[in-house]
C-alpha cells in the first residue's frame, strides 16, 4: 500500500469573527515532498499551518494529516512539528538545555541535531544572545528530535544570512530525501524556487494556484527578459523586426533592453541575433517565473 498523504484538505474554511481567514481550501502534500506557501500579507498562510500543526481547528471541511483525520482536539498527530511565528525557546537556558528539556519527547540526540542546524560551536550559549536567525535554526533543531514526518515551518529563512540559509535549505532537502513532508511558508519567491519542487499560492484565504512549479511557469506565459548584447544598436533594429517580440523598457543602464516574449519568439529572437554577428552576453527573466505568476494571480484575486 502507498504511504498515505501527508496532507490531505479538502474545503477547509477557518474565519476570525467577520474575517475569512481561510476560504474553502484544496491542499495535498504527498511524502518526501518541499511545499511552499506563498500569498501576500493576510492571505492565510499562518493560519493554515496553524491548522496542520493542530494548533487551531477547521470550521468547515476535511483535513488528514499522515493519513489520520483531524479532530476538533488540539493535539497533533503524531509525527508532526514545527512552528508558526518563531519557535516557543527558554532564553535563559543555553541551545543544548533548551533541546535537552525537549528531547525527553524521544528520537535523535540533542548533539546530532545542534550538528545538523549548525549551532553546534554555540551550543553551551543561553539563547537570550542569540540572534533571530540562531533561533530559527534552534527552533529548527527542535523539530527535528522528533523526527517529524510533517514538517511545518512559518518563513523558515526570516533572519538568516546567506550561509544559514543554505545551510538550512540542505537540512530540509536532506529530510525530504527520507521521506519527511515539509510545508513552509515564504515571502522569499527566490527561496521558494530553490527548495520546492511544488507551491500553493492564496490569496484572500482561496488557493489561486496549486501545484508543480513548472506547470506555473509554462501558465504563466509572456515574461519580461533583460537583454545584453554586444551591440545595442543593432539588436533593437532586430528586435523590432521579430514577431512576438515587444520593447518593454530601457533599463538604466542603457546597454540593456527588456523585451517581453513567449519563449519561442524569443528563441526566434536569439537565433535571428547570432545569424546578424549580434552576441548575446545576457539574457534572464526580469522577474522569476514564481514571482510574476504570484503577481498576476494575487493582483487577480483582490480585485474580485
Ligand atoms: N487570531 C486571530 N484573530 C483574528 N484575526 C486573525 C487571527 N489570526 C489571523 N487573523 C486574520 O486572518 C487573516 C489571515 O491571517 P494570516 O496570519 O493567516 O495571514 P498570512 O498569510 O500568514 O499573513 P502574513 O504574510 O502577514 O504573515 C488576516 O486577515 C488576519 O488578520
Amino acid at each position: 500500500m502507498n504511504a498515505p498523504l501527508a496532507v490531505s484538505a479538502r474545503g477547509i474554511t477557518k474565519c476570525f469573527g467577520d474575517v475569512v481567514a481561510l476560504d474553502g481550501v484544496d491542499f495535498d502534500v504527498a511524502p518526501g515532498r518541499i511545499h511552499g506557501l506563498a500569498g501576500p500579507n493576510g492571505a492565510g498562510k499562518t493560519t493554515l499551518l496553524g491548522l496542520l500543526l493542530s494548533l487551531a481547528v477547521a470550521d468547515e471541511g476535511r483535513l488528514e494529516i499522515l493519513g489520520t483525520p483531524v479532530g476538533r482536539a488540539l493535539a497533533a498527530p503524531a509525527g508532526v512539528a514545527g512552528f508558526v511565528d518563531g519557535p516557543g525557546l527558554y532564553p535563559s537556558l543555553t541551545a543544548r538545555q533548551n533541546l535537552t528539556a525537549l528531547a525527553r519527547l524521544g528520537g535523535h540526540a540533542v548533539g546530532d541535531v545542534l550538528e545538523q542546524v549548525g549551532l553546534a560551536d554555540v551550543a553551551d550559549d543561553r539563547v537570550r544572545g542569540f540572534s533571530l536567525g540562531m533561533r530559527q535554526r534552534l527552533g529548527l533543531a527542535a523539530a527535528l528530535l522528533t523526527s517529524p514526518r510533517l514538517l511545518v515551518l512559518d518563513e523558515p529563512a526570516n533572519g538568516l544570512d546567506p550561509a544559514g540559509k543554505q545551510h538550512v535549505h540542505g537540512v530540509l532537502a536532506r529530510l525530504a530525501a527520507t521521506g519527511t513532508a515539509v510545508v513552509l511558508s515564504s515571502h522569499r519567491m527566490d527561496d521558494l524556487e530553490a527548495l520546492c519542487a511544488e507551491v500553493t499560492i492564496l490569496a484572500t484565504g482561496r488557493v489561486v494556484f496549486t501545484g508543480p512549479l513548472a506547470k506555473l511557469s509554462a501558465e504563466n506565459g509572456e515574461l519580461a527578459y533583460r537583454l545584453r548584447t554586444s551591440d545595442p544598436v543593432a539588436a533593437r533594429r532586430v528586435l523590432a523586426e521579430t514577431r512576438g517580440v515587444r520593447l518593454a523598457g530601457t533599463p538604466r543602464d542603457a546597454e540593456d533592453v527588456v523585451v517581453r516574449a513567449l519563449v519561442p519568439a524569443l528563441d526566434e529572437l536569439v537565433l535571428r541575433l547570432g545569424r546578424d554577428g549580434i552576441a548575446v552576453r545576457e539574457l534572464a527573466p526580469v522577474v522569476s517565473p514564481l514571482e510574476a505568476a504570484f503577481l498576476a494571480l494575487t493582483e487577480q484575486e483582490s480585485r474580485r
